[in-house]
């Protein structure tokens, strides 16, 4: 990574700026999202990408960050910020899936031609500890200085040990799942694009499925009767259920699905679906694969789930307290199963709740 002419053009002061306002952050995708708004600028390039890889499926999601010029209607230009983040590896186009491997390889930064002729692709690895666990990866007309490559490598350190940092705090010491504090947070994200869906090429930031912003979901789910798990085969047991249904419902959810350990035996699923019956489809699955599973010493456990529908017009702990509102009626009706906030007030099962009933915040 070197080139003759390499005349820094670095501001030094702005780029500490940057980096404050980064570590001010407390939001993992955030501060993905503030990675890339950092370097573009740096290295003169409209378009950068973070690809990231999934230890446990391999996936791979990718955030996009685009700068365009658009004209006003008064004629002005103005610039317009775009994140777009995708989850399927698939789409990974050829020439950058063979660049990363390149890296991988090397562990180091490499540069190969566009196929197009256009420029170069110019990837750095990212490293969490030791091992490499995601790519910072650009399109630019020229090489990177030296000036900059030590600066890009700077910037991605920062980056990386601040991000576990980050990560490490939402996230619960048993079963490795995100935190009731990055439910939170995740709330405000999620409301964030669920209303800016109607209007998703303007919207400042954004997280994408690979069919753009879709209604969410929220489930509230339940081991059933844990206490009896605890009190016959002990807390050690019980805390190797906890772990191991986890990591079942991890295997049956997307790599876009959110799964959080809510607080004791209680965990929380926020996701993207099409509609109420795509929805339930996959909590049934998930309900099934945990019925299904042998758990070592304790035989079979099963799970209870409340869901609701997430709109941007109610409040996130409403909707919560709907969800669990579903899961106590799935409680009272005999365990091991889904139920649906919205179908069970539409059938008049249940009557609709006002809000403040909530206790779960
Ligand atoms: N081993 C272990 N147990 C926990 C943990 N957190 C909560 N528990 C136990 O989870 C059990 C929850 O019991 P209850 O709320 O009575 O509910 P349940 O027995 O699951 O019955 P239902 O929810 O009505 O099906 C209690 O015994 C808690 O002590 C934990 O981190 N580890």
């Amino acid at each position: 990574m070197n080139s003759p002419a390499d005349t820094p053009k670095v501001q030094i002061p702005s780029l500490l700026s940057k980096l404050g306002k980064m570590t001010a952050i407390r939001d993992t995708s955030l501060l993905e999202q503030s990675l890339l708004k950092t370097l573009c600028p740096m290295l003169g390039v409209l378009d950068s990408s973070l690809y990231r890889i999934d230890e446990l499926t391999q996936a791979i999601r990718v955030l996009h960050h685009h700068h365009s010029r658009v004209i006003e209607s008064d004629g002005l230009a103005r610039m317009v910020e775009r994140n777009e983040e995708i989850y399927n590896s698939a789409k990974v186009p050829a020439e950058v899936s063979g660049l990363l491997e390149n890296v991988r390889l090397l562990g180091k930064p490499c540069t190969r031609r566009k196929a197009s002729g256009e420029g170069l692709l110019i990837a750095y690895p990212l490293f969490g500890g030791k091992e490499i666990c995601g790519y910072f990866v650009f399109n630019r007309d020229r090489e990177v200085t030296l000036t900059e490559d030590a600066i890009v490598k700077g910037v991605l350190e920062v980056f990386s040990n601040y991000f576990d940092l980050l990560d490490a705090s939402q996230r619960d010491r048993l079963t490795g799942l995100l935190n009731r504090q990055a439910l939170e947070n995740s709330f405000d994200r999620i409301w964030t694009i669920l209303s800016s869906a109607d209007d998703p090429i303007e919207a400042p930031s954004g997280r994408r499925t690979d069919s753009n912003a879709r209604a969410h979901w929220v489930a509230v789910i339940d081991i059933d009767r844990f206490k009896e798990v605890n009190d016959n085969f002990g807390h050690v047991v019980g805390d190797e259920v906890l772990l191991l249904v986890s990591r079942v419902m991890m295997s049956v959810l997307r790599s876009s699905d959110l799964l959080f350990r809510y607080g004791g035996e209680e965990f929380v699923a926020l996701f993207p679906a099409k509609d109420s019956d795509d929805a339930h489809a996959l909590l049934e699955r998930v309900r099934a694969t945990v019925e299904g599973h042998y758990f070592p010493q304790v035989g079979h456990v099963t799970i209870s789930i409340g869901l609701s529908r997430a709109s941007t017009n109610d409040l996130p702990q409403e909707v919560l307290s709907w969800a669990d509102r579903a899961l106590y009626h799935a409680k009272k009706t005999g365990r091991n199963r889904v139920c649906d906030y919205q179908a069970l007030v539409q059938e008049g099962v249940i009557e609709q709740a006002s809000y403040g009933a909530s206790e779960l915040f």
